[in-house]
């Protein structure tokens, strides 16, 4: 086990989707400008769920929860439409995720195409660990180093707890996946799948405190890339993973 490529904490830039994501959606002032307050708004109403669901797992005053989200519940009422009499979402809202099922790696978490209905707004990185707009995610913010490693950062509050008072086991496995899957993919590297993930649980990684998880690779033997990273709470390394990401042989 090598030790973490370190580089200037001025050299990093946004990691979280791959770089064509992050292109602009269209070359008109007016689409982009749309596209932005799209992209605004689903990452205000991801930000809302989390805290929504940060609220329903902790411990407090429950009659006044339900009195705030009675008044905020009121206070939307009508914006996405009447409710259906047996409570089922509309077909269309449904459908949606059947669509991300076919997808190939490269769209996978982030470079997707236009939605079905030909809407400006795209996808981006809709992971459900680093994703801004997704309210699943906490979001864990990665970035990419000079050196082509992946960094992440994030506090993870109540609702990703396992054991009392650490993150779930599971969670700290997912931000490894998602922080070595970008350091796999230096740009113009062919999208590949992860093949092993190995995690040591080295020590509690706690909850509601700052955490960096840390992803590179350590060598390359044709389609395969072999990583490590880590997951550390200031000096403490709470995680260690190796992996293997491979590229299907069809992408050359
Ligand atoms: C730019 C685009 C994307 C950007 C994304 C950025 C962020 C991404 C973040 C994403 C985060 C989310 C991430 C996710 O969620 S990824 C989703 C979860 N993973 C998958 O779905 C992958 C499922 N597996 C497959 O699809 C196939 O197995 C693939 C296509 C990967 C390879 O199938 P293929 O049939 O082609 O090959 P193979 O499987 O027989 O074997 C492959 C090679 O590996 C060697 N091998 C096997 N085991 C070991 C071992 N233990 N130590 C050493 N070597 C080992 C083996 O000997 C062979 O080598 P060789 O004999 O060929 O030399």
């Amino acid at each position: 086990m090598t030790s973490a490529p370190q580089a200037g904490p001025g050299a990093a830039s946004t990691a979280n989707t791959p770089d064509a994501a992050d292109a602009p959606d269209a070359p008109g002032d007016g689409a982009a400008t749309s596209a932005d307050g799209a992209r605004g708004l689903a990452e205000r109403a991801a930000a809302l769920g989390r805290e929504l669901a940060t609220a329903l797992v902790s411990a407090g005053d429950e009659a006044r929860l339900a009195a705030q989200l009675r008044e905020l519940a009121a206070r939307l009422g009508g914006l996405a439409g009447p409710a259906p009499a047996d409570g089922t979402p509309p077909a269309d809202t449904r459908a949606r995720p059947a669509a991300h099922h076919g997808q190939e790696p490269a769209s996978r978490s982030g470079a997707v195409g236009p939605d079905e209905d030909d809407s400006p707004v795209r996808r981006g990185d809709i992971t459900p660990i680093s994703s801004p707009r997704n309210p699943l995610a906490p979001p864990l913010v990665i970035e990419r180093e000079a050196d082509g490693s992946a960094v992440g950062r994030a506090s993870l509050p109540l609702q990703y707890q396992g054991p009392p008072e650490r993150v779930h086991g599971g969670i700290v496995c997912l931000m490894l996946d998602q922080v070595l899957g970008s350091a796999a993919h230096p740009k113009g590297a062919a999208p590949a799948y992860t093949r092993v993930l190995e995690v040591e649980y080295l020590a509690a990684t706690p909850l509601d405190a700052p955490l960096t998880v840390r992803g590179w690779i350590e060598r390359t033997e044709g389609r395969k890339r072999f990583l490590a990273g880590t997951v550390a709470h200031g000096d403490t390394i709470t995680a260690r993973a190796t992996g293997l990401w491979v590229a299907p042989r069809e992408a050359g």
